[in-house]
């Protein structure tokens, strides 16, 4: 099976071009190739797919083998893929994913490669229940939410297409992910789990992020997070609604469009490597 290994703001995934590659159980061969010992290594795996009514479609993995509705860093990573293999030679593409369809405008450089690209992600769910979430709350702003017998945080919930818990606090470096990130993805609260924001509030153009994924644990960026830490920051009159948001991994810019009420994100898109793997061993 050939694949493509790329990363938007350091979130990287493999890439298949299921136009051509014909494969069966892709949530099995994401949990066996994202394994960063004994596979390709990656935070998960894409597969670009004909689509009856979009230009593509996309399916996307976590590392877990869970299948997740939508992927912000991963969008702007097809737009590349699809443009510089000669899949389209259009600058404005439709994608359709489990969270609907998605629009991506590609930003070229003079040697006509893909510089960065900016997804129109739609409109913010904030509804309780359909992000989902238990809390009786709706929207869900600043509401407590306990995560042991002494520490309760404040969590403002949305969903991108794919569900998010943001937290606001100061000192996120020095946050221990790994023992609090999966106690809220797997809280009671949240029966399809959720990815967790840890934001820290610089001004009102610019947050610091960190980020622990469902299905994949602290990775340096999340596309639909960064959304959801500008959306859930203007609702706690934190941020204005156009923000920069650092990552790990590197930088992303959000507009909450008062406008139309859709959020748009802008990043990079890079290639890391082609290859070929025999799956029969
Ligand atoms: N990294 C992604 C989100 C990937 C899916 C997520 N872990 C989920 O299960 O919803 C992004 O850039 O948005």
């Amino acid at each position: 099976m050939k694949f493509t290994k790329m990363h938007g703001t350091g979130n990287d995934y493999i890439y298949i071009n299921g136009f051509v590659e014909n494969i069966e159980n892709l949530s099995e061969l994401s949990l066996r190739l994202s394994d960063r010992h004994k596979g390709i290594g990656s935070d998960g795996l894409v597969v670009i797919l004909p689509s009856e009514d979009c230009d593509f479609k996309m399916r996307m993995f976590n590392s877990d083998g869970s299948e997740s509705e939508m992927c912000g860093n991963a969008s702007r990573c097809i737009g590349k893929y699809v443009y510089e293999k000669g899949l389209t030679d259009k600058t404005e593409i439709t994608l359709e994913t489990l969270a609907g369809v998605k629009v991506l405008k590609l930003w070229l450089n003079e040697e006509k490669r893909v510089e960065k690209v900016t997804v129109d992600m739609g409109a913010p769910v904030l509804d309780a229940s359909s992000i989902p979430t238990a809390f009786s709350q709706s929207p869900v702003v600043k509401s407590p939410l306990p995560v042991s017998d002494d520490a309760t945080y404040e969590v403002t919930c949305l969903s991108m297409g794919n569900p998010h818990a943001v937290l606001f606090m100061d000192k996120i470096d020095e946050l221990d992910l790994s023992e609090i990130g999966p106690v809220i993805e797997h809280a009671p609260c949240f029966p399809n789990r959720t990815n967790t924001e840890f934001v820290e509030v610089v001004s009102d153009r610019w947050l610091i992020m960190r980020v622990w994924e469902r299905g994949a644990g602290e990775t340096l960026a999340c596309g639909t997070g960064a959304c959801a830490a500008v959306v859930a920051g203007v609702l706690n009159g934190l941020v204005g609604r156009s923000a920069t948001v650092q990552l790990r991994g590197g930088d992303l810019e959000i507009e909450w469009s008062e406008d139309d009420n859709r959020v748009y994100l802008t990043g990079d898109a890079v290639t890391v490597f082609e290859g070929e793997i025999k799956l029969d061993e």
